[in-house]
């Protein structure tokens, strides 16, 4: 059986992006990880299934597999390419669209200029509910923000990493660091991502402050490693920016694979994502 997809990237994030509306798309785990293998398979770090939501007024329903096989609760790179796919699949006309993910809806918006604001609703800034294992830890205070101690290799005791825990319905860790090509991603980043402070594991931001309205930002991902960009995980690490004194909305975030603007203004309230989303190429293979 031929199935039909379509390669995109939202500033490097790399997708395989699926039309489960007129095809039967149902992988294992398994298959999902062979999919995404640069080498034995297509390559991309996550994929995106398009469905019909079955929601009153919700015009579709978006799913999300990272490299590894799992299915997880939202990218926001990814909803950027779901956005400009639906479009030039003439899956709808009009350019604000509900979606529905895992663990709620969230509001798309096609820009005039192409690029796509995406509204990723309200941070999680209880840290028990991020999950996190917050058991025998002492967490420190910085302006509005809670920093918790993390143990990661080495760097125990007083020399813990000082982390934000935020979810955007999905788990991230954010460290300041003070120069992001310096910083221990490929090191540190799986240490944290498999912590066992985060019983779902959790995606590992390391951000550098460059001023109020900008930072550099690299995330080792949950899933699938360091990628390029992060959506996500910029809304993360600019939430944990602004609790810390540290940032004011809106912040120009600076990824190795394009730059992401984010917007926020305060607790309770959405972060909006603005960035770019690019078609490579149409491909199919064989199942
Ligand atoms: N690795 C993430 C999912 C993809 C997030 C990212 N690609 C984005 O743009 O938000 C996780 O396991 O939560």
């Amino acid at each position: 059986m031929k199935i039909k997809f379509t390669k995109m990237h939202g500033a490097g994030n790399d997708f395989l992006v699926f039309n489960g509306i007129h095809q039967q798309i149902a992988f294992t785990p398994e298959q999902w990880k062979k999919l995404a293998d640069r080498r034995f398979g297509v390559g991309a770090d996550q994929m995106l299934v398009v469905e019909r939501s079955t929601l009153p007024e919700v015009d579709f329903r978006y799913r999300i597999f990272n490299a590894d096989g799992g299915e997880v609760e939202h990218c926001g790179n990814g909803a950027r390419a779901f956005v400009k796919f639906v479009h030039e699949k003439k899956l709808i006309k009009k350019t604000r669209i509900k979606v529905e993910i895992m663990k709620g809806i969230i509001e798309l918006n096609l820009e005039t200029d192409g690029s796509v604001t995406v509204d990723m609703n309200a941070p999680i800034l209880d840290a028990t509910q991020v999950p996190f294992d917050t058991t025998d830890l002492v967490s420190k205070t910085e302006a509005q923000a809670t920093l918790w101690p993390l143990n990661v290799g080495k760097k125990t005791g007083k020399s813990a990493v000082l982390i934000s825990v935020v979810s955007m319905g999905n788990p991230h860790a954010v460290q300041i660091v003070t120069d992001v090509d310096a910083a221990p991603v490929l090191t540190d980043g799986p240490l944290i991502e498999c912590h066992p402070r985060f019983p779902h594991h959790v995606n590992a931001g390391f951000m550098q402050i460059i001023d109020q309205h900008n930072i550099k930002l690299r995330v080792f991902e949950r899933g699938a490693g360091e990628t390029l960009a992060c959506g996500t995980g910029a809304c993360a690490a600019v939430v944990a920016g602004i609790l810390r004194g540290h940032l004011t909305s809106p912040v120009q975030v600076t990824a190795r694979g394009g730059e992401l603007t984010i917007s926020w203004a305060g607790v309770g309230q959405s972060v909006f994502l603005t960035g770019p989303a690019v078609t490579v190429f149409e491909g199919e293979f064989n199942l």
